[in-house]
C-alpha cells in the first residue's frame, strides 16, 4: 500500500496515526478487552448515572480517591487535606503542574528518557529543561549544582518507556536531596499500577523527607474505559505553588459519572482485579517476546519490565524504516526517537510496543512485525 508521507511532530500524532487501524500498537492507553467482572460494572451505567445524579460529587470524588489509592497500597493520601484534586485527565494535571512551577521557577531538571508530552507540556509554558539520565537518577545522588540551578526534579517512575521503577531507598534519598535545597519533586506515577515495586506509600516517604513534592496519578492506564478517566493531581502541604488556583482556571470539577467509574474499577482491582490485570500483561509480554524469537538483530530492552508497553531494539535496522514497513501492512508501533527529548537519535533504532490490547490483536501484530523484520 502507497501511503502518504508522515510528520508527525510528537509521539501522540503517531499514535493518532494508528486510532483506525485494527493492529494499533502504538498508544499506552488500555485497549484490552473487558473483564466479565469489568463488564458487569459497565452494564450498571445506567445505576451508577442515577447515584452521581443523586450523591453530592464531593462524597463520589472522596470514595474515587480512596479505592483507587487503596488499590495501589497508597493508604495514605491527602484528599481530606484538600490536596488531592481530580482532573480530566493526567495531562490536564500536568498543564496545571506547568503553569503553577513557571510561576516560581524557569528551569526543571526531567528524567531522560519519558514520554515526550512531559518536556512539550513544560518547555510550553516557557520552562527550560535540564536532562537527567535515567540510570544517574536511579542510581546516585544529583548533583549540588544541578538542584542550585533548578526549582524541580521530575520523575517519570515506572518510567515510559523503560518500566523502570524508582525504590523506595532511592525516592527516599531523593527526596531529602529536594529537601535539602528547597527544590520541587514532582513524579509522574501513570503505570504505577502494572508494577507492585510501584506499590509502596510514596507520599510517606515524600513528607517524611520534608520536601515539597507532587505527584500527578492516572487511571487511564490500567482500564479499558474509553478515555473515560481520571488524572489526580497530589500535593505537599507546604509544596507553596499556586497549584489550586490553576486548577480551578481550568476545570470545575471532574464528572461524579466518571469517578463512580474509577471508583467501581478501583475496588474490583483491589478484589483481585489489578492482580489479574498484572498477569494479563506478563502473558502478553511473554506472547509477544515468543513470537519474535529468533529473528536476528533484535532484542527486547528492558528484561525486568511490568508495564503494559514493551521496547523492542532493532539491531542495525532504523526504527522508521521498520515502522513504514508494518504500517505498509495496517500495523502501528511506536518509534521512540521523540522519548529521547533531548537527544533523539538514540530512540532512532528502538520501537516500542503497546501490551495493552487483546491477545488476538497481539498475536497478528507480532507475526506482522515479525515478517517486516525479517525482510530488513
Ligand atoms: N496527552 C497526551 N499526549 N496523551 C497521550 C498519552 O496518554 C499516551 C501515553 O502516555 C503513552 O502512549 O504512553
Amino acid at each position: 500500500r502507497i501511503l502518504p508521507k508522515v510528520s508527525a511532530e510528537n509521539l501522540t500524532q503517531f499514535e493518532t496515526l494508528a486510532l483506525a487501524s485494527p493492529m494499533n500498537l502504538a498508544d499506552g492507553h488500555a485497549r484490552q478487552h473487558l473483564t466479565a467482572a469489568q463488564g458487569k460494572i459497565v452494564s450498571e451505567l445506567p445505576d451508577l448515572w442515577a447515584e452521581a445524579v443523586l450523591r453530592p460529587v464531593d462524597e463520589i470524588e472522596r470514595e474515587a480517591a480512596e479505592s483507587f489509592f487503596g488499590m495501589l497500597g497508597q493508604h495514605g493520601h491527602p484528599f481530606a487535606a484538600g490536596r488531592t484534586l481530580s482532573c480530566y485527565s493526567s495531562s490536564v494535571a500536568m498543564e496545571i503542574l506547568a503553569r503553577s512551577l513557571v510561576t516560581t521557577t524557569d528551569a526543571v531538571a526531567l528524567i531522560h528518557p519519558t514520554f515526550d508530552n512531559i518536556p512539550d507540556i513544560l518547555r510550553g509554558v516557557g520552562l527550560r529543561l535540564v536532562p537527567v539520565e535515567e540510570d544517574r537518577a536511579h542510581d546516585e545522588d544529583l548533583p549540588a549544582e544541578l538542584l542550585e540551578e533548578v526549582g524541580c526534579v521530575f520523575i517519570t517512575t515506572p518510567n515510559n518507556p523503560t518500566g523502570r521503577v524508582m525504590s523506595e531507598d532511592r525516592l527516599r534519598r531523593l527526596a531529602g536531596q529536594c529537601a535539602e535545597h528547597g527544590v520541587v519533586l514532582a513524579l509522574d506515577t501513570s503505570f504505577r499500577g502494572f508494577d507492585p515495586a510501584a506499590q509502596f506509600d510514596h507520599y510517606a516517604v515524600l513528607d517524611a523527607s520534608g520536601c515539597r513534592w507532587v505527584v500527578i496519578e492516572d487511571t487511564g492506564k490500567l482500564w479499558p474505559t474509553l478515555e473515560l478517566k481520571i488524572g489526580w493531581l497530589v500535593r505537599s502541604a507546604e509544596v507553596d505553588l499556586p497549584i489550586e488556583k490553576i486548577h480551578s482556571d481550568i476545570l470545575l470539577g471532574t464528572s461524579p459519572l466518571v469517578l463512580l467509574l474509577v471508583k467501581r474499577f478501583a475496588d474490583d482491582g483491589a478484589d483481585g482485579g489489578l492482580a489479574e490485570l498484572q498477569r494479563t500483561i506478563a502473558d502478553h509480554r511473554a506472547l509477544v517476546r515468543a513470537a519474535l524469537d529468533g529473528v536476528p538483530d533484535v532484542s527486547f530492552v528492558d528484561e525486568h519490565a511490568r508495564v503494559s508497553v514493551e521496547r523492542l531494539h532493532v539491531g542495525s535496522r532504523l526504527g522508521m524504516d521498520v515502522w513504514s514497513a508494518v504500517r505498509s501492512r495496517s500495523l502501528y508501533v511506536l518509534p521512540c526517537q521523540k522519548f529521547h527529548w533531548a537527544r533523539p537519535q538514540e530512540g532512532e533504532r528502538m520501537l516500542r510496543l503497546a501490551l495493552s490490547r487483546d491477545p488476538s490483536t497481539l498475536l497478528a501484530s507480532a507475526r506482522v512485525l515479525r515478517s517486516a523484520l525479517l525482510d530488513t
